[in-house]
């Protein structure tokens, strides 16, 4: 038997198929570490850096930093499948469950082929801070699986999440830790996960959330993250003096967060000017008209060849002129490169860590306001609580209910972090992750070690 070991140094990326090398099996080993690439900061590294200059601005104990920083449990699997040709395909897949001091552990499953160890170990901590922003009884996880979801079909997904689901769901659980979506899943993929884990478990319709409304789904999960980016940003240009109405903005994404985001911002009379995804980028100086852009996006799998506007390069979409830009897409795309050149005076942080702690430096010496991930996203999270709340009470809400109630919550959030930004005179980052990490502080220390 030949055995071949792989050990790739830098993405995660691979869908190694054993016909292809020569081996009988594909191992992949080592501590694989993703080096950060051109101007990005590595995940972990960005985050760890924010984290302690909050700790520092507590004044915490360094024991008790140390133990809020190191994750409860990291696990790393082998997930091999047959495609559909009759090939095994490996990937590798994630799920950091960083700290459960608050409750259960939250967080979603990315599906993307930078999925990467430290960057899923950075998202589980940022969740356990975002759940501790948005104040739901919740800690913090991320999972992944290093893999391009529009290179597989519809049956290589299913098979994929199932054998995720198997080798996970003993350490997953209702009152443990509870995945939702993120980039590159969705309600089928949580639909899945839900089967395979009541294979074991019995039907455990809370044990996902951002499941399919079907399936004890909540109304309004889908738009979230959208909508709790729209009611930051209203709370956000209110204390400037502004409305959502007159404001240009720019997108950078067009999945999910993105597309809700730029629905509802151009409900409220925002003019979208410019917005991105993988298959290109488009503009329109007067306003892109958003349902045509969307139907567009829907037919052709993406924004690129809209009529409505001028394709651009996707690559200057976050330095196009606008009053507010979105980045709805991946981490570490503003940095150090980028910064000086961002025109646009808020930034609505809507993806997980798309800015470097270098750039923030420079973007705070030019005045622009960053409304960070840890609260800027946190809708999302947000009514996948009410969505386990109603699962565990078997009660549905009607929408209006899961709409202002997140409402409450956004609402509520803001005022949290602007009176930690009072108390440490600090910016709208740290007011976050000060808010954050002195919740969790505060309910690891009354638990106790157990000694
Ligand atoms: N789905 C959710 O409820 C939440 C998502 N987020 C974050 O929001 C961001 C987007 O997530 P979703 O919208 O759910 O994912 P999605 O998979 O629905 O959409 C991702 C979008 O990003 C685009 N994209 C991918 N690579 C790109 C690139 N190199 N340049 C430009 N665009 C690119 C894709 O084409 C797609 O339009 C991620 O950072 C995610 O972690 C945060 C909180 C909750
Ligand atoms: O809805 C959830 O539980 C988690 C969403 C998520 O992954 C995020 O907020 O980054």
């Amino acid at each position: 038997m030949v055995v071949c070991l792989h050990s790739p140094n830098s993405l995660l990326c691979v869908s190694i198929e054993a016909s292809q090398t020569g081996c009988d099996k594909v191992i992949f080993g080592g501590n694989i570490k993703k080096k950060a690439s051109g101007a990005t900061m590595n995940a972990l590294v960005a985050t760890n850096r924010n984290f302690k200059r909050a700790a520092k601005l507590l004044g915490l104990d360094s024991k008790l930093e140390k133990s809020l920083l190191i994750p409860f449990r990291e696990i790393k699997v082998e997930c091999t499948i047959p495609k559909d040709d009759g090939t095994l395909a490996s990937f590798v897949g994630f799920r950091v469950q960083h700290d459960n001091a608050r409750g259960p552990m939250k967080g979603g499953i990315r599906y993307h082929p930078e999925v990467d160890p430290d960057e899923v170990n950075a998202l589980a901590q940022l969740m356990t801070w975002k759940t501790a922003v948005a104040n739901i009884p919740y800690g913090g996880a991320k999972g992944g699986i290093g893999c391009n979801p529009g290179e597989l079909s519809v049956s290589e997904l299913e098979r994929l999440t199932r054998v995720f689901a198997q080798k996970i769901h003993d350490l997953i659980g209702i009152h443990t830790d509870v995945p939702a979506p993120d980039m590159g899943t969705g309600p089928q993929t949580m639909a899945w996960i839900l089967d395979e884990y009541s294979k074991f478990h019995g039907y455990s319709p809370a044990v996902v959330t951002g499941k399919p409304i079907d399936l004890g789904g909540s109304l309004g999960r889908d738009a979230a993250t959208g909508r709790g980016v729209l009611f930051a940003t209203e709370a956000l240009l209110k204390e400037h003096g502004k409305t959502i109405s007159g404001q240009r903005f720019v997108i950078q994404g067009f999945g999910n967060v993105g597309a809700w985001a730029a629905q509802l911002i151009s409900e409220q009379g925002g003019k979208i000017v410019a917005v991105s995804d993988i298959t290109g980028a488009i503009k329109n100086s007067k306003g892109l008209d958003i349902p045509s852009l969307l139907k567009h996006a829907k037919e052709h799998k993406g924004v690129k060849g809209f009529h409505g506007g001028d394709p651009i390069d996707p690559k200057s979409i976050l330095v196009e002129d606008c009053d507010i830009l979105i980045p709805a897409a991946l981490g570490g795309v503003i940095n150090r490169e980028n910064a000086s050149d961002i025109k646009s005076k808020f930034i609505i942080e809507a993806a997980n860590h798309p800015t470097d702690p270098e750039a923030d430096e420079i973007l705070s010496k030019k005045g622009v306001v960053i409304l960070p991930d840890i609260f800027a996203n946190s809708g999302g999270v947000t009514v996948s609580y009410f969505e386990w709340v109603q699962n565990i009470q078997g009660f549905m809400w009607d929408e209006e209910k899961v709409n202002n109630e997140l409402k409450n919550y956004m609402t509520r959030g803001f005022k949290d972090v602007k009176e930690m930004c009072k108390t440490h005179n600090c910016d709208l980052r740290m007011g976050a992750f000060t808010l954050g990490v002195n919740r969790v502080a505060r309910a690891t220390v009354l638990r106790g070690w157990g000694a």
